[in-house]
């Protein structure tokens, strides 16, 4: 999950969705989440499936935004659940073994409560103020990004705001990876905007060394 996509129809600016993650991955994403808030459960599970279909070659796991009944359905290797979707717990005794678990932490409370938990990483959220979810919690910022490295065991995700120009910056301050809808899913070349993502990560990674 270091470079890892979030996908939003609507930031795709009229271009098709899967030709947007297909671009993606070739530029380096390395994580994809479906994040689908207004479709129809039936449709929900054929873009999941078409999805996993996708990146199967690319070795990229696939992860399905609150829903363990599209996860199931569609084989995809994991969900991501927030402080308001399906309890850990719940999420954890419906999956199959070696499906993963991400988690949203909006809150020290909720990072102090996740180090009981199985997860493949705790997501800070938002790191920044983002429009592309405006029903967020207070952002954590970079003090913030501190304290939850301090306290937390898990691998750490930051999303909300991310871009050019801060990726290096959260990444030498603690976190492993950033998640991004706008920075990937707007830019002109998705493709690009990704290659250019993973090297700024690189260049923080190379900072904390
Ligand atoms: C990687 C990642 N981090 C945080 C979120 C937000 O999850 P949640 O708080 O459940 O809000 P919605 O995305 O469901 O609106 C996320 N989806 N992905
Ligand atoms: C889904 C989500 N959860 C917290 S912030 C956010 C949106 C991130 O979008 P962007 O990368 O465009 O700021
Ligand atoms: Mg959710």
């Amino acid at each position: 999950m270091e470079l890892y996509l979030v996908t939003d129809e609507a930031a795709c600016l009229g271009r098709d969705l899967f030709w947007v993650v297909e671009e993606a991955v070739k530029g380096g994403v390395t994580m994809v989440q479906l994040r689908e808030k207004s479709l129809d459960t039936r449709a929900f599970v054929e873009r999941a499936k078409r999805l996993k279909e996708l990146l199967k070659p690319y070795q990229v796991p696939l992860i399905i935004n609150d829903r363990v009944d599209v996860v199931l359905a569609s084989d995809a290797d994991g969900v991501h659940i927030g402080q308001s979707d399906m309890p850990y717990e719940t999420v954890r005794a419906l999956l199959p073994p070696g499906k993963i678990i991400g988690l949203s932490a909006e809150t020290p409370e909720h990072v102090v409560e996740a180090e009981q938990w199985d997860l493949a990483y705790l997501a800070l959220s938002p790191l920044y103020a983002t429009p592309s979810k405006t029903d967020h919690a207070e952002p954590w910022g970079l003090t913030g990004l501190h304290w939850v490295r301090a306290n937390s065991r898990h691998p750490l995700v930051v999303i909300g705001g991310l871009n050019q120009q801060n990726t290096t910056e959260a990444i030498e301050n603690g976190a492993n990876g950033i998640a991004v809808i706008s920075a990937i899913c707007s830019a002109e070349s998705p493709r690009t905007a990704a290659a250019q993502l993973k090297n700024r990560i690189q260049a923080g990674q190379a900072k904390t060394v």
